[in-house]
């Protein structure tokens, strides 16, 4: 739902949304003016031929005529009605079956390493079939919708010239008065046919872009207030306080949270796994509001400021770094578009990546692929580590900034974060604690509320959930730098025995 909020937000921004619905509506407008051009004359037409054949003909003649166009027009109202539902079918098929097509190409991978290529194509197919079977029947009760109107016309033509066919033989009308009510019956055909076509194409416009205005519906998570002002940036210094906050009011997940990042300092945040550490980045990127509670930057709330002035002054090097399909330069320069050439290559250097990048045949001008699938997670975050020195933030959040390293790339990454960080106002959330040694205040998040606080060595002193983490990742890394040592002394030893002996 946020990533959806998110999407529409850009839509709108952008406008994209917009010009649709303004040239959907302009199009529906043209077909109603057109249709209401074209009543008119109809319903001149209509009274002339009423006219015409109650003076010189008849009431008989009137009252078929009128019966036969109230018919027409009935029917035309309920069949198209009844095609509404069939063609709601038709487009959900349809979505369906693109975002079963979207899903499984995006996750390939998790496709392959299951071998669930053809359960895959089964959920495709089964959602396509929905859609043929959707498609055939809009068109097979189009078909209806026309044999209908015909039957409808064909018989009270049939009537009428019968009633004036016997009136031929009868020798109370002649064959010129028989060819006139015949052609001026066809010529009320025409204007009713298309008046009938026009409306099935405008509740067909219409039920097709409802999902549309459905979106248009959709509330933005967050909303600038409309007195909201640009966020005029000092130091940047942070403050949480008391912040409460659920993405789902039955589950709360920040529980009265308050702590402050001074200007220029690093404040780290650690704890357990969903105990709400990126919440917190999500709240100061202002995703979502807080439900009670502040948080400022620079005194100001975040609430009062508008979202574009408050994100230019954030850098946030994230989890999951998703990277555009083009090249290794477009991705590093997004941080600042306008940034030179220079410029690019020095924020590759500061993040240790242009070595890398160096020895790739076609070097920045490297395509990444979708979402930057040909990049391994290390040299994903390090583009986004690039990006965010380009784009220079006076604040910077690092999520797990080096969380798809080995210990030997996260030193060398470390030392980058630590040069990129220095006099920034930096909140850190991290897994690993070996990386928020030197913060200047680390904050245990445990369940949504502050367990412990205070540096590395207050928090080993304290003794409490930090230092049993601590120890807890200390044996962790001497198990594994062990387990990296007796492999290297047992691929020695194979390579060892297999030397051919002198
Ligand atoms: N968009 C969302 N909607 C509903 N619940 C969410 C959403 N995002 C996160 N959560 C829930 O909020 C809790 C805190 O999530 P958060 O991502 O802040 O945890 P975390 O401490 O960063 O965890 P980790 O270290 O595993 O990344 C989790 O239990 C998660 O399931």
């Amino acid at each position: 739902m946020h990533e959806l909020s998110l999407r529409f937000h850009l839509e709108r921004k952008t406008g994209g949304l917009s010009r649709i619905i303004e040239r959907g509506t302009k199009g529906i407008e043209t077909i109603v003016r057109f249709t209401i051009l074209n009543t008119f004359p109809t319903f001149i037409e209509f009274l002339l031929t009423a006219i015409i054949f109650w003076r010189g003909y008849g009431f008989s003649y009137l009252a078929v005529t009128a019966v036969t166009v109230w018919l027409y027009i009935w029917f035309t109202v309920k069949a198209s009605d009844w095609r509404i539902s069939i063609r709601r079918t038709m487009n959900n098929s349809d979505t369906d079956a693109n975002t079963k097509a979207i899903d499984s190409l995006l996750n390939f991978e998790t496709v392959k390493y299951f071998g669930n290529e053809e359960m895959e194509a089964k959920r495709f197919d089964q959602s396509m079939a929905r859609y043929e079977k959707a498609a055939t029947s809009v068109w097979t009760s189009l078909g209806w919708l026309n044999f209908g109107q015909g039957v409808i016309f064909g018989l009270g033509t049939t009537v009428m010239l019968v009633i004036s066919g016997l009136s031929v033989l009868n020798g109370h009308q002649t064959v010129g008065d028989f060819v006139f009510i015949n052609a001026m019956l066809l010529q009320l055909s025409v204007p009713l046919n298309f008046i009938g076509f026009v409306y099935r194409e405008i509740r067909q416009g219409l039920t097709d872009i409802e999902e549309m205005f459905d979106l248009l519906e959709v509330k933005p998570e967050v909303v600038d207030a409309p007195d909201a002002k640009e966020l005029v940036i000092g130091k940047g210094a942070i403050s949480f306080k008391n912040v409460h906050f659920a993405y789902d009011p039955a589950r709360p997940i920040l529980k009265g949270i308050s702590f402050e990042v001074p200007a220029g300092k690093t404040v780290a945040v650690v704890g357990p796994s969903g105990a709400g550490k990126s919440t917190l980045s999500r709240l100061l990127y202002r995703f979502y509001d807080v439900q009670s509670g502040t948080i400022t930057i620079d005194n100001q709330d975040l609430r009062t400021v508008t979202q574009k002035s408050l994100r230019k002054v954030i850098g946030m090097v994230p989890q999951d770094t998703v990277l555009f399909n083009d090249t290794i330069a477009y991705n590093i320069r997004y941080g600042r578009p306008s940034a030179s050439e220079g410029e690019v290559t020095t924020a590759a250097e500061i993040a240790q990546i242009s070595d890398f990048i160096r020895h790739l045949p076609e070097g920045f001008e490297t395509k990444v692929g979708e979402r930057g699938l040909k990049l391994s997670g290390g040299e994903k975050q390090r583009v986004a580590i690039a990006r965010t020195v380009l784009k220079a933030p006076p604040v910077l959040i690092l999520d797990e900034a080096t969380s798809a390293l080995d210990t030997t790339t996260e030193r060398e990454i470390q030392a980058a974060l630590d040069i990129v960080s220095k006099n920034r106002t930096t909140l850190v959330i991290a897994h690993r604690l070996s990386t928020v040694i030197g913060a200047d205040e680390i904050i245990v998040l445990k369940s949504g509320a502050i367990a412990e606080r205070g540096t590395h060595a207050d928090l080993l002193a304290q003794n409490g959930l930090y230092a049993s983490m601590w120890n807890r990742q200390r044996e962790a890394t001497q198990a594994e730098e062990h387990l990296k040592q007796v492999r290297e002394n047992d691929d020695l030893g194979v390579v060892n025995r297999l030397a051919p002996a002198n």
